[in-house]
């Protein structure tokens, strides 16, 4: 790291050389880790001592994130059908990770599907405790996905956006991170060749929607940090508003969330293939409130998770 005054540090050439992909085991960039007794996952109350996190975890290959926990769940229940794994009749998922109440963590096969929550320090807290509990279980070859809900750049409401590079509310590809009193700077760069993959499984036509890799923008803010005029606060006017998302849009900015931003840089810091795959719920460029009715909302959820599935199936063989 290198410190240009006492408040900023970026990191060096040789240390962003460190970030490539990872082939087989799942490393840590932690050497404490290791030499620790016992590891605790707190937010989903497992342990490596605790619990035979290699029998439970080993065979994964595919870790899914999302927002909502119902959501998840949701997606783990269509996993169970689309990768015809038996559970027995009468029997749903079972959130593994209910002695805690932060997350639901549910395992369909070689797929963990787990909520995150809102936000970037949300998202930041489960990322932490999966990456060490599938290096933990002795993962290899894992590729994350965050399957989300966007506001839309220009795009049709219920258009799909898999994310090519992720920037901040400043257009800027990288997250800051606050760290030992300096403000570390963490690229965001997302694996290409998912992305590319991802979409040639998708069809305009038949889907009845359009699915197009563009740039995200990850704010920290649903309200004022996304321009909405709708929050309780507002210090600009519609004029400011319109001419902040035009520019945005021009710079190829097609979708506005407030986790990818963190997701691409902690799969890039990790060594992890990932992508983001968001459904837009309304146009910026045409509103702010989001009214849509809820069983159109719940087909336009499915979306990602069902672009998501044809990958892991085509991974898997299926
Ligand atoms: O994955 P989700 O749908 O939870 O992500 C977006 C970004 C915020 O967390 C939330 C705001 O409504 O939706
Ligand atoms: O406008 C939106 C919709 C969903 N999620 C966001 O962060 N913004």
């Amino acid at each position: 790291m290198s410190s240009g005054n006492s408040f900023h540090a970026v990191k060096t050439e040789e240390e962003l050389s460190l970030y490539i992909p990872q082939e087989g085991l799942v490393q840590l960039r932690n050497p404490h880790i290791n030499g620790m007794d016992e590891d605790v996952l707190y937010h989903i109350a497992l342990s490596n001592k605790s619990n035979n996190l290699t029998e439970m975890f080993q065979d994964v290959k595919f870790v899914c994130f999302g927002g909502s926990p119902t959501r998840m769940h949701k997606f783990a229940e269509y996993l169970v059908e689309e990768l015809k794994i038996k559970i027995p009749a009468g029997l749903t998922v079972t959130n593994i990770a209910h002695g805690s109440d932060r997350y639901v963590l549910y395992k369909v096969g070689p797929v963990i599907s787990v909520s995150h929550g809102m936000g970037i320090p949300s998202l930041s807290i489960i990322f932490h405790e999966i990456l060490k509990l599938i290096h933990h279980a002795g993962c290899s070859d894992v590729i994350f996905f965050r399957l989300g809900t966007s506001g839309g750049l220009g795009l049709e409401p219920g258009s799909v956006v898999i994310t090519e590079e992720s920037v901040d509310g400043l257009l800027r590809p990288y997250m800051e991170l606050s760290t030992l009193g300096m403000i570390l700077q963490h690229p965001s760069k997302l694996d290409q060749d998912v992305a590319r993959d991802l979409v040639s499984l998708a069809n305009s036509e038949e889907d009845g929607y359009v699915t197009i890799i563009g740039k995200t923008m990850c704010t920290l803010d649903f309200y004022e940090g996304q321009a909405r005029l709708d929050g309780a606060f507002c210090d600009y006017n519609e004029a400011d508003k319109m001419a902040y998302l035009s520019r945005v849009h021009k710079r190829g900015i097609r979708n506005i969330e407030m986790e990818s931003l963190c997701f691409a840089a902690y799969c890039y810091r990790a060594g992890i293939r990932g992508a983001v795959v968001c459904v837009t719920l309304l146009d910026r460029l045409k509103g702010d409130q989001i009214t849509t009715p809820h069983d159109i909302m719940e087909e336009w959820q499915s979306r990602p998770q069902k672009l998501v599935a044809a990958y892991i199936k085509r991974k898997l063989n299926i």
